[in-house]
């Protein structure tokens, strides 16, 4: 059993990790109005007085577009109030993880990304995941940077249940068709990340999502898909193709393709992150269930 410290419990992923890890270990679960990261000083204070080996940040400033105008805050939240957290943890000799992001990457390369590839973002919100990312890892070796990307779950509606909403109420649905990434299943990734609560589990970067790469409208297309198999009353049979370009409400440049490559942790974990349909799959029949 471990004594985990959980910040940004009630965030999408945070809430998955402790739900799932409260099941087998000693969850210290801490949501905003308990620890607020972006003033720094109350976060010493608070983060010292914790008792934990495995110190987990799923907070972030994680609104894209308004990290473009909200830039100090999306600095202090993103970056600076990570390198605290990893100072404190290496102080104590815990390990931190941390959560990333692909927008790292400027999404120019044709295949997945690496964990070795460049790191090139194109807006304020991926500059500030790269630069919490290196502190985090600077801090000390043992630390975990775990990069997902189009996080989905049941603890908070992300774009599945957006699309999925709007086919039951309208005929017509559409989503991006020329912008690629890996889904990634919250509650897939409390499985995978508890594998770095073993403290022989070597530290370092790497990328975690579910197992392939899609398109947004592809990703919305196997979500209602799944949604009719169950029954439920869906009236968009298919989603339309739109380009990214016709997002004009779209505030902060977006990179073109960051499917990520999970060969590192599959490595870990000794088998390979199952695909992001059958997570899809498995999401849908249980938000109809
Ligand atoms: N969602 C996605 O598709 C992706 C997410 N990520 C990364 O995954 C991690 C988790 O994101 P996800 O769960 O999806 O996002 P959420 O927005 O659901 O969760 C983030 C949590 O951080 C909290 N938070 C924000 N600002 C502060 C602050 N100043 N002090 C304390 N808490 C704060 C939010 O609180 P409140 O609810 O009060 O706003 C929220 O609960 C983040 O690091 C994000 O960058 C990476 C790639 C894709
Ligand atoms: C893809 C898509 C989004 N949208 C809307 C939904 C939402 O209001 C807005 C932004 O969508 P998203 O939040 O899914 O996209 P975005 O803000 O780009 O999401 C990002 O989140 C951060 C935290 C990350 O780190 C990235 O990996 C990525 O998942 O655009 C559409 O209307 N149609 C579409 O086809």
């Amino acid at each position: 059993m471990s004594r985990i410290a959980i910040l940004g419990a009630r965030g999408r992923m945070g809430a998955a990790f402790a739900r799932q890890w409260a099941q087998q270990h000693d969850v210290t679960a801490l949501a905003r109005p308990e620890l607020d990261l972006s003033d720094l000083a109350a976060l010493e204070r608070l983060v010292k007085s914790l008792d934990y080996d495995i110190l987990v940040n799923a907070a972030a400033s994680t609104n894209v577009d308004r990290c473009e105008t909200e830039r100090d805050e999306a600095t202090t939240v993103n970056a600076t109030a990570v390198g605290l957290l990893a100072r404190l943890a290496a102080e104590r000799d815990a390990r931190l993880i941390h959560i990333s992001t692909d927008y790292v990457f400027d999404g120019e390369k044709d295949t997945p990304y690496v964990e070795s590839d460049e790191a090139r973002p194109l807006g304020h919100y991926g500059q500030t995941k790269l630069d919490g990312e290196r502190l985090a890892l600077a801090a000390s070796p043992r630390h975990v940077v775990a990069r997902v990307s189009w996080v989905f779950g049941p603890d908070k509606p992300s774009f599945v249940d957006m699309i999925v909403d709007r086919a039951l109420k309208n005929p017509r649905v559409e989503a991006i068709a020329d912008k690629i990434s890996s889904p990634t299943s919250a509650e897939d990734s409390a499985e995978w990340l508890a594998a770095f609560f073993d403290p022989a589990t070597p530290g370092g970067l790497y990328h975690a999502c579910n197992s392939g790469p899609c398109t947004w409208q592809e990703y919305g297309q196997h979500a209602l898909d799944c949604a009719l198999q169950t029954g439920a009353p869906i009236q968009a049979r298919t989603v339309e193709p739109i380009p990214l370009a016709s997002m004009s409400a779209f505030v902060a440049p977006r990179p073109r393709q960051t499917a990520l490559h999970t060969g590192k942790l599959t490595s870990v974990l000794g088998r390979p992150p199952r695909s992001w349909q059958d997570a899809v799959a498995d999401f849908i029949q249980r938000k109809f269930r």
